[in-house]
């Protein structure tokens, strides 16, 4: 066990004004209501494992984070962890601003205890981290860029080489480059055994990295178990929450959907989706594709650097629900694709099992490990399915045979 969450209950005092706080501190008469966060929170995050928290907005998840890192208390339960611990929560929350950065992590080497070589070896490591320069290091850090600042966080945040890595959605922290390297220094950890707890709202990237996790729904685990069952079943929650919106939202794709993807790409960019291009025996990007014919897809990629990426693409309904993804990462090798300038991958389907609909595709460039993403066009293409040869109905045609039992 590296965390255990024993009867956790959290209750937050909320006042509608500032003043009545004031205003019951004098009178000693109530002026505020009890907000419950969680309650009854009940389990444990075993040593080494990654473990996911997900759920919807104010479902109470960062509030466990914090309490598992001991910057908040529960109002009732307990919380026990083992290990070094850190935290990449408010990220730079504990930062002085009028120091400079090289003080302000020496101070977080103190915050851990460190003393002597132990500090010193402590410093060398984050500030090579964070890639700051020695000029910048002696700047207070109220100077420093959104960027600069979280750089400096970062690092200083994980040079303990912790033994329980708390992280909340901070895979997203700086530019690309610096979060390429952020999320390598959460795997490299992980590797080395640490237990990770990390909350995102980014479901790939929770079955992508955790092995366990735990759905929070209004303050108490609606779901825990393996991260396959737990994000499905969240997934079909989300899908009912939104059915009154699905058909709109589809008519809405249908209509708007561009012809080119709508590539979400930054000035920084490594890499881009160019041009996404079906083929049947009827042409290029045909509107119409028939149930069984043979059809392929080819995506085009321009790669700015010398970096290995992947290619991943989905066939979508317009309701978002996936039909079917696959991936570069997903071939038998797994080998991604590498080196600057043009890249054509392309993905056959013989005899397309679809069945009458509409659908759409989507496609991601990933990096090397499949998780952080480079860029991306989503519902792109519309194209209708017709099943004309045969009878049967519904999303895909399944292999089956009728036997008449006697
Ligand atoms: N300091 C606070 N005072 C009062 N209420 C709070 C406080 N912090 C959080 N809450 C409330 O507690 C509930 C849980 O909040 P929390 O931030 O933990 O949710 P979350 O699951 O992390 O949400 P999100 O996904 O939006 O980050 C919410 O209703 C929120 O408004």
């Amino acid at each position: 066990m590296a965390i255990r969450f024993k009867g956790i209950e959290k209750k937050y005092t909320v006042y509608s004004k500032p003043q009545d706080r004031l205003w019951e501190w004098m009178t000693g008469r109530q002026r505020h209501r009890v907000h419950v966060a969680l309650a009854g929170i009940d389990f444990d995050v075993k040593a080494g494992e990654t473990f996911g928290l997900i759920g919807e907005n104010g479902a109470g998840k960062s509030t466990l984070l914090k309490i598992a890192a001991g910057t908040i208390r529960p109002t009732l339960g307990q919380i026990e962890r083992e290990g070094r611990v850190a935290a990449l929560l408010e990220l730079g929350a504990g930062f002085h601003p009028e120091e400079s950065g090289h003080d302000n992590i020496r101070f977080m080497a103190a915050l851990h205890g460190l003393e002597g070589p132990a500090m010193e070896d402590f410093i060398v490591r984050a500030t090579a981290f964070s890639e700051l320069s020695a000029e910048t290091l002696e700047r207070p850090v109220k100077t420093y860029s959104s960027g600069m600042f979280m750089r400096l966080a970062f690092a200083a945040a994980t040079a303990i080489d912790p033994d329980v890595l708390i992280v909340d959605e901070a895979l997203s922290v700086g530019d690309l480059h610096f979060q390429k390297k952020s999320l390598n220094r959460i795997l490299e950890l992980r590797e080395r055994g640490a237990t990770v707890l990390f909350c995102s709202h980014n479901l790939y990237q929770v079955r992508s990295l955790c092995q366990r996790a735990a759905w929070i729904h209004g303050g108490r685990v609606q779901a825990i178990g393996a991260t396959e069952d737990v994000v499905t079943a969240y997934e079909a929650h989300e899908r009912r929450r939104y059915a009154h919106l699905r058909t709109e939202a589809g008519e809405e794709a249908r209509q708007e959907a561009p012809a080119k993807p709508a590539a979400v790409s930054s000035s920084t960019a490594l890499a881009k989706i160019v041009k996404l291009t079906t083929e049947t025996a009827d042409g290029i990007n045909p509107a119409q594709v028939d149930s069984f014919q043979d059809l392929s897809v080819e995506i085009e990629v321009e790669s700015y650097v010398d970096a290995p990426f992947h290619v991943l693409f989905a066939i979508v309904r317009p309701d978002k629900d996936n039909v079917f993804g696959t991936s570069t990462q997903f071939r038998v090798q797994g080998k991604p694709l590498h080196g600057t300038g043009t890249h054509r991958v392309r993905v056959r389907f013989p005899r397309l099992p679809l069945l009458s609909g509409e659908y759409l595709w989507s496609a991601y460039v990933l990096d090397d490990s499949g998780i952080q993403l480079l860029d991306m066009a989503e519902l792109i293409q519309p194209f209708t399915v017709l099943n004309q040869k045969h009878r049967e109905f519904g999303l895909s045609w399944l292999e089956h045979e009728w036997v008449q039992v006697e």
